[in-house]
């Protein structure tokens, strides 16, 4: 479709990209779906628009009314793109540890930003049920009321990628697709993806890649809920069964040290053009550690999820990343091997 009603119709169907070096360590056809090239610039533009879209089939939205949330950043960046176009508000809560350029982005939708300080889920004051109290007050004083988005425990988070993202990629891969990875926030994406990808046919393996800090690992490979180390990427990592991830268990389970992803994120943008957020350096490397489980001649998919610009700040700043014990790559802030030809002019 090249004509579009609304920056909405912009949101999925993004192309599927052969990543060239995993690929060919593997002996595997790994494939990225490219999450950045949606409007909002990330994966979670498909949870804002089918959450927004479920509460308008409910009746529980009216003209003007606000969308109130508990985010990373990009759904409510994704939330603040559809609630724009549909004529509603978006009030957003997000720990103040979140990236500068996130809040950029929120900022410029015009998103009401209320940064809190990031304590653990268990804490009343955690980002997510602060959100959730938040919207309620507000529903009660607004005079057009107001929803929480809570896109944790909102299963059309997940249908989303039922519908979409798994029918995609079917399409895409032309039914060839063997395995499907990737790390959890809220779930939406994994368990969405997995259950669609395994209506088609019930041979495909799922995998989740699971960052240091989250809880997941342990508990999918060992039953046991318990996180160990941490990480700096952000939009991932779950200590909890959320709503989303009732019901999904997956065929494998990774846990991904930093270091691990970000050498695949640097790699790829001088190798293969992608500058990539730090949550699609844990995709990537999962995908490759089960290209390995699998053997040679599978298809694997993962998620690139959005732009390493949304973390120039962090993962793409040597002093940042020589703070927290990580690589620094190469190309960044290097001098260059060559004069530049100035003339001298008074
Ligand atoms: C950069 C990034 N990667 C991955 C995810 C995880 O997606 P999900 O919430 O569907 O698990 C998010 C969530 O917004 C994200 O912002
Ligand atoms: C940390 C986390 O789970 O974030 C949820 C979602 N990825 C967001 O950006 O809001």
């Amino acid at each position: 479709m090249s004509r579009y009603n609304s920056i909405l119709d912009a949101i999925g169907n993004t192309p599927l990209i052969r990543l060239n070096r995993a690929s060919e360590e593997t002996g595997c056809e790994i494939y990225g779906k490219a999450e950045f090239l949606n409007p909002g610039q990330s994966v979670k533009d498909r949870a804002g628009l089918f959450i927004i879209r479920d509460a308008e089939e409910k009746g529980l939205l009216e003209p003007g009314g606000i969308i109130v949330e508990g985010t990373a950043g990009n759904t409510g960046i994704g939330l603040s793109l559809v609630a724009n176009t549909l004529g509603y508000r978006t009030v957003i809560v997000i720990p103040d540890t979140q990236s500068e350029e996130k809040k950029d982005a929120l900022r410029l939708m015009g998103a009401e930003l209320i940064e809190v300080p990031a304590v653990p889920y268990k804490n009343p004051n955690n980002y997510v049920k602060l959100s959730g109290r938040l919207a309620e007050s507000i529903a009660k004083t607004h005079p057009s009321g107001a929803i929480w988005a809570n896109q944790f425990d909102n299963v059309a988070n997940r249908d989303g990628h039922v519908v979409t993202t798994a029918e995609e990629i079917w399409h895409d891969t032309d039914g060839e697709v063997d395995g499907f990875i990737c790390a959890v926030g809220t779930g939406g994406t994994l368990a969405g993806t997995a259950l669609g990808l395994k209506r088609h046919s019930g041979h495909i393996k799922i995998g989740i890649a699971d960052p240091m800090g989250a809880a997941l690992y342990n508990f999918y490979a060992h039953g046991e809920m318990r996180a160990e180390g941490s990480s700096i990427t952000e939009g991932i990592g779950q200590g909890r069964v959320t709503a989303n991830l009732e019901g999904f268990e997956p065929d494998f389970a990774y846990q991904i040290p930093d270091g691990e992803a970000l050498k695949i994120a640097f790699d790829l943008v001088t190798e293969e053009g992608l500058c990539l957020g730090g949550s699609s350096g844990i995709n990537i490397a999962g995908a490759i550690r089960l290209a390995k489980d699998m053997g040679p001649g599978h298809t694997i998919v993962t998620i690139l999820c959005d732009y390493g610009n949304r973390y120039q700040s962090k993962m793409f700043n040597p002093a940042f990343l020589k703070e927290k014990g990580l690589p620094v790559p190469e190309w960044i802030g290097g001098t260059p091997d060559f004069e530049v030809p100035f003339e001298k002019v008074d």
